[in-house]
């Protein structure tokens, strides 16, 4: 592996480290640590998936001091942020439902009793390894996760027990803020009782919130062989829209993705509703397009380096294996970082910022940058840190030639300059 640093920084796993210790995501320190995938195999497809703030003194002001990332200062609550004038075609966090306007996207995990709820919350946000959920105990109030990352948003798991399509039930509190609504079934189990809940909820939101995004994860595929895994997917598919139609709601807005904990499924449907929330996905689509065209680059994603999301990827056709490549690539990176990295202190950084940022430039303004390339097979990876949160990594074509590495982190710094006027709008 040809580890190349730039920018003086102390290494994507640097900041990782800094943020997984506590700063910028409050999360639950007790859980056990780090995530362990690489157990029993399953392959997903799709069909088309309150903590309070941490307190000013806390390490998270360390990411917060000095320049903002425009990124992060565009997609929180800042009051002055200039959005587009074009109609709003995703939720923006800034949902016409906020009623507390903390603007701030909320994602709801509901579904039935032991359906993994509380598993997906832990090992996405809190890199708990899939085996230790079978300790998990049942949730009975409910468990919010605040994740501060690329983008500030709340992850809610509610308890199963509580009927909340009980017209005695005020449900507002729970449903006046959300972006997004997780439905989890259980593959595993009978699942005719969810669906109707599910149904019950959709109708019900429908009416009171029409403009929450609606995903329906069907969880736990790992233990199903592959024709019935298939079987029960279409089957839930069908029940699901089957039942709204008749209850008058053609056409309903529902992604349905298979999921498991105990591959990178979770991660992958988890992504593609966080996508929905970002307004300027066209925008990092047709950046990342042009990247891929001018480098010759067979697939791009931008990942949360954090959560291993992907925030956005070209618009050419995804597959799991690619994104699961990638997501283990950053796992490397991170822990070889852990070894070698070191914290940039905020003078150093300043002054970089100060002089860096111009296309050409070495000097990256936002965040300590690092250059990695691997030969993997005939293509090699490219990864490079865009700013604190988000790295950009790339599968390169054969016909990308690791001698043309010079223009390639040129068109990558280019791309870096226009995600940041991308968010700076
Ligand atoms: N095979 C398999 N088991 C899973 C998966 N996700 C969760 N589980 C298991 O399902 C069981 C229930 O998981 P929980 O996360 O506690 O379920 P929950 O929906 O939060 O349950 P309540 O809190 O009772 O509502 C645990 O034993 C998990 O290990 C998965 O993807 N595959």
């Amino acid at each position: 592996m040809d580890d190349q640093r730039g920018d003086g920084s102390g290494g994507l796993g640097a900041s990782a480290r800094a943020a997984d210790a506590g700063p910028s995501r409050t999360f639950d320190t007790q859980r056990p640590g780090p995530t362990a995938h690489g157990e029993p195999a399953a392959s997903s497809s799709s069909v088309s998936a309150a903590v309070p703030e941490a307190p000013p003194d806390a390490p998270l002001s360390r990411f917060r001091h000095g320049k903002r990332l425009t990124l992060e200062r565009y997609l929180q609550d800042l009051p002055f942020a200039d959005r587009p004038p074009s109609p709003q075609r995703y939720h923006t966090g800034k949902i016409p439902n906020t009623k507390t306007g903390d603007g701030k996207p909320r994602l709801l995990l509901m579904g039935q009793r032991r359906s993994g709820k509380s598993s997906i919350s832990s090992v996405v946000f809190n890199k708990l390894a899939p085996s230790e959920t079978l300790y998990l105990e049942t949730t009975h109030r409910i468990h919010k996760e605040s994740m501060h990352s690329f983008m500030d948003f709340q992850v809610w798991d509610l308890p199963a027990h509580i009927d909340y399509s009980d017209p005695a039930f005020d449900t507002e509190d729970i449903f006046s803020d959300i972006s997004a609504l997780i439905w989890v079934i259980d593959a595993q189990d009978e699942y005719y009782d969810a669906i109707q809940r599910l149904n019950t909820t959709i109708l019900r939101l429908q009416e009171s919130h029409p403009s929450i995004i609606i995903a329906v994860f069907v969880h736990k595929v790992d233990g199903l062989s592959e024709d019935y895994r298939t079987d029960t997917f279409r089957d839930i598919v069908q029940r699901v829209q089957d039942e709204l139609c008749d209850a008058g709601f053609e056409n309903a807005p529902v992604n349905f993705y298979q999921t498991s904990i105990y591959d990178h499924s979770i991660f992958e449907a988890f992504s593609k509703v966080i996508q929905k929330l970002i307004p300027e996905l066209p925008s990092l689509e047709a950046l990342l397009d042009a990247l891929c065209a001018s480098c010759r680059i067979e697939k791009a994603y931008l990942f949360d380096v954090l959560s291993k999301i992907y925030v956005a990827t070209d618009t050419s056709p995804t597959d799991i294996g690619s994104y699961e490549i990638c997501s283990d690539y950053i796992d490397v990176v991170v822990d070889i970082s852990e070894i070698y990295g070191w914290e940039r202190d905020e003078a150093e950084a300043a002054a970089e910022a100060d002089d860096g940022g111009a296309v050409g430039d070495s000097g990256n303004k936002d965040a300590e940058s690092l250059i990695t390339m691997e030969k993997h097979g005939n293509n090699y990876l490219y990864l490079r840190e865009i700013n604190k949160y988000l790295a950009l990594i790339c599968i390169m074509g054969e016909d990308s030639a690791t001698e043309r590495k010079a223009l390639i982190d040129y068109n990558v710094r280019v791309f870096q300059e226009a995600l940041n006027r991308v968010f700076s709008r």
